[in-house]
C-alpha cells in the first residue's frame, strides 16, 4: 500500500473532514469533489501541512509523521496554487532539483521541458498557467518518485494541455510499483486515467468505486411518478424529484435494463453520478 488514510478527521469552524482512502501500487486513484469539498485538506493532511484531529495516515508504509527527508524523495507533489518562485527560470531550478533529489534525472527533465516547449531562460512568472502546470508536474515525475500526490494539477488547462499532462502521468505509471492520488473537480479528466474514484462532498467520502464498475454498472433511470411507484427499488442508491417524475441512480443498471425494457436508462457519466450522490436523496 502506497498511501492509506484511516478515518482522518479535521474540524474547522464551518467545515469538517472525515476521510478514509487508499492508493495501492499500480493504481491511479482519483479524488473528485466540488470547490470546497475538502480535497486540498486531504492533501495537506497527508503532507503534514494541516494537523488532523484524529485518524491515521500512512505513506509508503510508514506513519506520515515518521517520513524522513530520504522518504520524501520517493514522493512527487503538486499542490493547487503553489510551485516554484516566479523569479527563477527553468535553468535556475535545475540545480535546486538536483540538490533536493539524489535521483533527479536532469537529462529526462531537460528533454521533457524541451518537448513541452518550456523556455529555459524565461522567468516562470511569465509562463502561462498551462506552462507552469507542466513544469510543476515534470519536476514531480523526474526524480524517481513512487507516489505522486497531485492536487488539481489540471486546473485552468485547455484540452490540449490537459491531454499532455495525462500523457505524462500514464508514462509515469508504466514503471511497476508506482501510484498516484490525483484530485480534480473535472471528472472527465479522471475518468480516463484513474483505476478507482473517491467522491468527496462537504468533507465526506460519498462514494468509492472502481472506474470500470462506475462506467459499466451505474446508470440513471428516468421514470414517471406512476412508473416510480411500481419500480423495484432494491438497487437504487439515490432518488431525485424531477418535473417529469424521478431520476434514480442505480449501481445495477443491467437489472433495470432487463426487467424494465421500456424505462429510459442512461449510462450515467461520473458527473451525473456525483450530482445524484450529493443532491439526490437516499432510498
Ligand atoms: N485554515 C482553515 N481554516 C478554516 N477553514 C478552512 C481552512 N482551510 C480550509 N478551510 C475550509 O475547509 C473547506 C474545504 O477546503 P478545501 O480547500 O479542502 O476544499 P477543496 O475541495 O480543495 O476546494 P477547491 O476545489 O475550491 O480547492 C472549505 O470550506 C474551506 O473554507
Amino acid at each position: 500500500m502506497l498511501l492509506e488514510l484511516e478515518n482522518v478527521q479535521k474540524a474547522y469552524s464551518q467545515f469538517s473532514l472525515s476521510c478514509s482512502l487508499k492508493v495501492e501500487e499500480g493504481c491511479v486513484t482519483g479524488l473528485i469533489g466540488q470547490n470546497g469539498a475538502g480535497k486540498s485538506t486531504v492533501f495537506k493532511s497527508i503532507l503534514d501541512l494541516v494537523y488532523p484531529d484524529s485518524g491515521k495516515i500512512s505513506v509508503l508504509g510508514k506513519d506520515h509523521r515518521d517520513i524522513t527527508v530520504k522518504d520524501k524523495e520517493e514522493i512527487g507533489v503538486v499542490l493547487a496554487g503553489s510551485g516554484f518562485s516566479g523569479y527563477l527560470t527553468v535553468r535556475q531550478i535545475i540545480p535546486v532539483l538536483r540538490s533536493l533529489y539524489r535521483n533527479f534525472d536532469e537529462k529526462e527533465f531537460t528533454e521533457r521541458c524541451k518537448k513541452f516547449r518550456l523556455p529555459t531562460d524565461q522567468k516562470i512568472k511569465e509562463f502561462s498557467t498551462g506552462m507552469r502546470a507542466k513544469l510543476n508536474l515534470l519536476a514531480a515525475v523526474c526524480h524517481g518518485a513512487r507516489l505522486l500526490l497531485l492536487d488539481e494539477p489540471t486546473a485552468g488547462l485547455d484540452v490540449v494541455a490537459r491531454d499532455s499532462m495525462l500523457g505524462i502521468l500514464r508514462e509515469f505509471m508504466e514503471t511497476e510499483g508506482r501510484g498516484i492520488l490525483i484530485s480534480s473537480h473535472i471528472s472527465s479528466d479522471l475518468e480516463s486515467l484513474c483505476d478507482d474514484l473517491y467522491m468527496i462532498d462537504n468533507g465526506k467520502i460519498v462514494l468509492h468505486e472502481e472506474t470500470d464498475v462506475l462506467l459499466d454498472s451505474y446508470g440513471l433511470l428516468k421514470v414517471s411518478e406512476t412508473d416510480y411507484r411500481k419500480l423495484d427499488k432494491r438497487y437504487l442508491l439515490r432518488v431525485k424529484k424531477e418535473p417529469f417524475g424521478y431520476s434514480c441512480l442505480t449501481n445495477e443498471k443491467k437489472y433495470y435494463l432487463e426487467n424494465y425494457p421500456e424505462a429510459a436508462i442512461e449510462k450515467g457519466s461520473v458527473d451525473e453520478v456525483i450530482t445524484m450522490m450529493t443532491k439526490g436523496e437516499a432510498i
